[in-house]
């Protein structure tokens, strides 16, 4: 039997979600988010359990609709790609978005240089790069969008996308309705992957997951050729957009969400036969329909991270914020004649910078490294040097490199806005003007120290994150198992010695994944994948409930149907979100007794007020201001108040009981990983505002041996009689403010990941929460923090580290 059919899929009748739309609650906290919780000393502890990777290529989505609580209107106004039949060729007026020239050849720019890719694949990196649970696209009527007021007849797509790319998002959601189309978009998303292609080895997907390039990564593949043939009689059906429950905007459009089968075996449906033509200009011949299964099988898409999803916010949300208010005055100092002028410009440069930064990842920083190396170069001199075939190249045979391209990424879904409006500024000066400067010459990526850090990708910079020499070292073994002292002693007997000590290299510092993504967690979690061997996990039973899942791949190795994998019991549960994050309940996890002796844990360590650095300083440095440093500051932005269980917490057998079933669950026994158990307590009153559990703004957590939390196991200690929900605020992650809400419920828990399930070194922007205020009784709960890395056995210490990460970033990262 399935191991899935251990699980009873029945659903709680008091729904443990809400769906709904709530921009205002975001308002109050978007601009401010504080640092998560402060660890405490961590206590020792062994054992392990790992599991292999289980990889294999697409698999067909089906064309089965979700339970019977979800609408399931078919409507073509909420579909970009398939809302208008017909597709203009732009009228004259609106010339096709120029992709920037690349600087001269053998210039010694570094930043700036990079490989271009043909308009034919950049047409197929933004057809996919607009991904799903990455935006909900709004008509406008924006300067610079009325320009592109039509698009391309269905029978010229390929042309029309080939003529300005851009249009293939212009489609609108109102066109239906009004028989005119508005095809411009107000706010865009860029997803956080490009598609570079179909057909050969993934550039991303390096078969040992150690995030580094294998042998045979290919760039750019070219995949099968195509007459525009559907190969499969349910493409149309499974094309078509659905709107799933009311108040989800989210239309689960197979071509988007499925992308690896359908956009290769239902080329026409999704219009996506221009992305598998060759590369070369080559005119499609082969039939889609003629593929076999089994080539099939072995195609892969080739995806590209390029980091969070990048937003264009819409002008009147940012108005009058800080992201804003130097820009305007900036702009105002040069004298440009209005802000909406201003902001037309933004707009057409904030598609373009997009466009550059998917060729740029695709073409260059994951384009080279064929045969495998990590890029070691000989000569250690780290020049471009003119007699170099491409600036690829050079990157790639840089020492470090793979780190390097391992953490380039754009953490802030704002850093091609923030490009873009560098762009608009230096256009309007003379100031930061480099004609020959390349599309990624711009006062943000050269002025702002930590750029190529934060938005290496939109700043083309991810070789400035090449580490040199002893900086590389320190990092790597800060991520073995050295101390930062003995590292910083052996560094000083290394400097004269060149001699490596080849028989005892370093050992690798284990990662909690080994291999396996955040999916296979959850949907080994779901009983969609087996647990590996050994473990005994027959006395742990839970009734899971999916409120949200990515829904790339969704039916991939699944043993259920798909009608099932959407909806939750037998469709009477609440809706699944699909193309959001992983959200899932797992109901009577814990027993009465487990539920209540943590609370008595609780009780007995003693409550202290909840902690979060910035919201105290935040609180003093209001205090000081008013003149009152005499009292207690008192947080805002967090009320609750928290035991750690340490010590003979750890020890109780019924807290040792509760962690193995967390780690039961998961896979990783290993109680290294888990950060202890933080007790939690709320009173009518208290809450805990917006907020994402990694820590730290700058999502510089991977610098640590430990890593980020990578998932939170949270626990529900008692039935709270009105309030203290947790709220994801915004599990789109494009600031629409789509929001799932989960009630407190005895024995109840509910998991998430905070990173991204193929990058675990990339934060996810979609699972900020909130505990929402208790309005009547007490609210107890537990947090289980699952680390990347060791968490209990930091190799160096966390001070220490501290000083190493300053380093890190500031001296080396940028340099
Ligand atoms: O209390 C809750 O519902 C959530 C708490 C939380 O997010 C946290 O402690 O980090
Ligand atoms: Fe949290």
């Amino acid at each position: 039997m399935a191991l899935w059919q251990f699980f009873v899929f029945s659903i709680d009748k008091t729904n443990p979600t809400t769906y709904f739309c709530n921009p205002s609650f975001r308002e109050k906290a978007i601009e401010q988010r504080p640092t998560a919780t402060s660890k405490p000393a961590p206590a020792p502890s062994p054992t392990i359990d790992r599991e292999p990777s289980n990889e294999s290529g697409p698999s067909r989505p089906s064309t089965a609709q979700p339970g019977t609580t979800h609408s399931t209107t078919t409507t073509a106004a909420t579909d970009p790609f398939r809302s208008n039949t017909t597709f203009l060729v732009p009228p004259p007026h609106h010339p096709p978005m120029a992709l920037p020239n690349p600087p001269p050849s053998g210039s010694r720019t570094r930043r700036g240089k990079y490989s271009l890719l043909s308009r034919r694949a950049v047409c197929a990196i933004l057809f996919a790069s607009i991904g799903p649970g990455t935006g909900t696209l709004a008509a406008s009527a924006t300067a610079s969008c009325e320009a592109t007021t039509a698009a391309a007849a269905a029978a010229d797509y390929e042309r029309a996308c080939l003529l300005d790319p851009l249009s293939l998002f212009r489609a609108s959601a109102g066109s239906s309705s009004s028989g005119s189309p508005t095809p411009c978009l107000e706010r865009e998303s860029f997803g956080a992957f490009v598609l570079v292609g179909a057909g050969g080895a993934a550039a991303g997907d390096d078969s040992d997951d150690n995030n580094e390039a294998d042998a045979g990564d290919s760039p750019a593949a070219s995949g099968p050729a195509c007459t525009n043939l559907d190969g499969d009689e349910e493409c149309e059906a499974m094309a078509a957009p659905v709107v799933r429950a009311p108040g989800n905007p989210l239309p689960t459009h197979q071509c988007l969400m499925n992308p690896s089968y359908m956009l290769e075996r239902c080329a026409r449906s999704c219009y996506s036969c221009f992305a598998l033509g060759g590369d070369d200009g080559t005119e499609p011949g082969a039939e889609c329909g003629q593929q076999q299964e089994q080539e099939q099988e072995q195609q892969h898409e080739t995806r590209v991270s390029i980091g969070v999803g990048q937003v264009l916010p819409e002008a009147s949300s940012v108005r009058g914020t800080e992201v804003l208010e130097d820009w305007e005055e900036e702009l105002s100092r040069r004298g440009l004649p209005s802000f909406e002028r201003a902001w037309a410009l933004l707009t057409e440069e904030f598609y373009s910078v997009a466009t550059t930064t998917a060729g740029y990842m695709a073409g260059t920083v994951f384009a080279n490294n064929h045969d495998g190396s990590d890029g070691d170069n000989d000569d250690g001199n780290h020049e471009f040097d003119d007699d170099d075939d491409s600036f690829a190249a050079f990157a790639a045979s840089l020492h470090g490199y793979g780190p390097a391209r391992r953490s380039c990424r754009n953490y802030d879904p704002l850093c091609t806005f923030r490009v873009a409006m560098a762009r608009v500024l230096d256009g309007l000066g003379d100031e930061n003007k480099d004609e020959d400067g390349g599309p990624f010459q711009n006062s943000y990526c050269s002025g702002e120290p930590r750029a190529a850090q934060l938005c290496g990708p939109a700043c083309g910079a991810c070789h400035e994150l090449v580490l040199t020499g002893s900086e590389l070292q320190t990092y790597e073994d800060c991520l073995t198992n050295e101390t930062l002292d003995a590292f910083v002693e052996s560094k000083e007997d290394d400097e004269n010695d060149e001699d490596q000590d080849e028989e005892n290299p370093p050992q690798p510092y284990n990662n909690v994944s080994n291999g396996r993504t955040i999916d296979d967690l959850f949907r080994r979690v779901l009983g969609e994948l087996p647990y590996g061997d050994g473990e005994d996990r027959s006395g742990l039973t839970y009734t899971p409930t999916v409120l949200s899942r990515p829904s790339i791949d969704v039916h991939k190795h699944s043993n259920r149907p798909l009608s099932e994998v959407l909806s939750n019991g037998n469709g009477d549960g609440p809706p699944v979100l699909l193309g959001g994050p992983w959200i899932v309940v797992l109901d009577g996890f814990l027993t009465d007794e487990e539920c209540d002796a943590l609370i008595q844990q609780g009780d007995s360590i003693g409550r202290e007020q909840s902690t979060i650095e910035d919201d105290l300083e935040d609180e003093e440095e209001e205090q000081e201001e008013n003149g009152d440093s005499e009292s207690e500051p008192e947080p805002e932005w967090r009320t609750s108040t928290t035991a750690w269980c340490q010590e003979s917490c750890v020890d109780d057998p019924v807290v040792q009981r509760i962690q193995r079933k967390i780690g039961l669950t998961t896979g990783v026994l290993d109680e290294d990983y888990y950060e202890n158990l933080q007790v939690l307590r709320y009173v009518p009153g208290q809450y805990y505002n917006e907020h994402h559990d990694e820590e730290g703004d700058q999502h510089d957590e991977k610098f640590l041996p430990d890593g980020p939390r990578v998932l939170t196991f949270f626990l529900y200690l008692n039935d709270v009689e009105d309030g203290g929900e947790t709220r994801f605020t915004d599990v789109l992650g494009d600031g629409t403010g789509v929001y799932v809400d989960v009630k407190p419920k005895k024995g109840r828990s509910l998991l998430w990941p905070s990173m991204l399930s193929g990058d675990l070194l990339a934060y996810d922007v979609r699972t900020f929460h909130a505990a929402l205020e208790v309005r009547k009784g007490t609210k107890h709960a537990a947090n289980a923090w699952l680390h990347l890395r060791d968490y209990r056995n930091c190799p160096c210490a966390y001070d220490d580290l501290e000083e190493l990460k300053e380093k890190l970033l500031d001296d080396v990262m940028v340099k």
